[in-house]
């Protein structure tokens, strides 16, 4: 059994790696952290996890030093002080925020408006979105999970783009989500009368994930590629949908891009693609961590139009951080993941 620790487990995401963790054969949970509520139990803060974890919540060093793998759920720019003692004590970090997800600095002070202090340890961390760099995972100090709205534009583009069947410069990313994806802060637009009964953009064309998802579209591609992406908030607690727009490069058949998704992602155990003629939707992979996929064409304007949806919380944050955990201990990809949809 492996000792594991989550330092930000008061947080949305922090409580779901309690939730998944709690099934997780191979995992013990030994150790919670908390700075505001240091010292109380976390059955104080959430009756639903009396009895399934440790209750007490420790300080961020304690949590180090008690575990073998460590999960950061803080916000972003907490976590490269985490990182280096976690790799001064030779333990696994799996960060869920975005301190380790880009790989050019200058994109992160841009983006997230502060520095990487500690520009050696990014050279010990990979960004892993399983179904695309799994072969990097392998034995890492320091992973950096994938955002939530990244994870299901890679996922929904990645065959097109490897296909080479889509123009990546005419990519355009729409996409919503479920108010838990800002976090357990109040803000003003996460309070409920502001965001119930309400649907709207908002960063459009300006959001911190943009830089990211560009990322990975490049690295497939295999050069810089600009996309245009709007997030819109979503008056639901979880799930993420992603409407991707492109042209193809030739008429494809919705059989042949069906055939070709299919095909790319057979075997894929959290990849779903689903039948012609349905259409994702959110309501299908609430509390998994499956991504499902549907593929549209517009035969007269000659677009692929693909719809993501996943899980914002499991496959956008939790589950995608235990899957890469699995794939650096050595374990099955999938285990402690078999998690079926909530239906209702
Ligand atoms: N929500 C989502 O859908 C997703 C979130 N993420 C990322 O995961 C991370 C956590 O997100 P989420 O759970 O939503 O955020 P929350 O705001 O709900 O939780 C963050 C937690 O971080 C803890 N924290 C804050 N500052 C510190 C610090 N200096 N040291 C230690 N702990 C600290 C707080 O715990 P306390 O008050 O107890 O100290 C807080 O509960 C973020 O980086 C987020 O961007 C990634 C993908 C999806
Ligand atoms: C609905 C909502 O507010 N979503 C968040 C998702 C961000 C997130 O979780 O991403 P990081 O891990 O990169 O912080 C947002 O748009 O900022």
């Amino acid at each position: 059994m492996i000792d594991v620790g989550i330092i930000g487990a008061t947080g949305y995401a922090g409580v779901e790696l309690i939730r998944i963790l709690h099934g997780h054969p191979q995992v013990h949970i030994r150790a919670l952290g908390s700075v505001s509520f240091e010292g109380q139990d976390i059955s104080d803060i959430y009756p639903s996890l009396a009895g399934i974890c440790p209750q007490k919540l420790l300080a961020t060093d304690e949590v180090i030093d008690a575990c073998q793998v460590i999960f950061a759920s803080v916000p972003h720019g907490v976590s490269e002080e985490i990182g280096r003692k976690c790799v001064d004590q030779d333990k696994l970090l799996i960060d869920l925020g975005a301190d380790f997800r880009l790989t050019d600095p200058e994109d992160y002070k841009e983006w997230y408006k502060l520095e990487y202090k500690d520009p050696e340890l990014h050279k010990q961390s990979v960004y892993s979105i399983p179904e695309l760099h799994r072969e990097k995972v392998k034995g890492a100090k320091i992973i950096g999970n994938p955002g939530c709205y990244p994870t299901s534009i890679a996922l929904g583009l990645f065959p097109a783009l490897k296909a080479c069947v889509i123009d990546p410069d005419t990519i355009v990313i729409d996409s919503k989500s479920g108010v838990t994806g800002a976090g357990r802060g109040l803000s003003q637009t996460s309070h409920y009368p502001d965001c119930n009964e309400a649907f709207s953009p908002y960063k459009i064309a300006s959001h911190r994930h943009t830089p990211e998802i560009e990322q990975t579209i490049s690295q497939i591609v295999g050069r810089d590629v600009l996309i245009t992406f709007v997030p819109h908030l979503l008056p639901v607690n979880r799930g993420i949908v992603s409407t991707i727009y492109s042209k193809l490069k030739t008429p494809l058949s919705p059989k042949e891009v069906h055939e070709l998704y299919a095909h790319t992602y057979q075997g894929e155990q959290f990849v779903r693609v689903m039948k012609e003629g349905q259409a994702a939707n959110l309501k299908n992979v609430r509390g998994s961590n499956y991504c499902d996929i549907s593929l549209h064409v517009d035969t007269r304007t000659n677009r692929l139009i693909v719809v993501s949806t996943i899980d914002n919380m499991v496959k956008g944050a939790a589950g995608q951080a235990i899957q890469n955990m699995n794939l650096a201990l050595g374990f099955p990809e999938d285990m402690g993941l078999h998690l079926a949809p909530l239906c209702f």
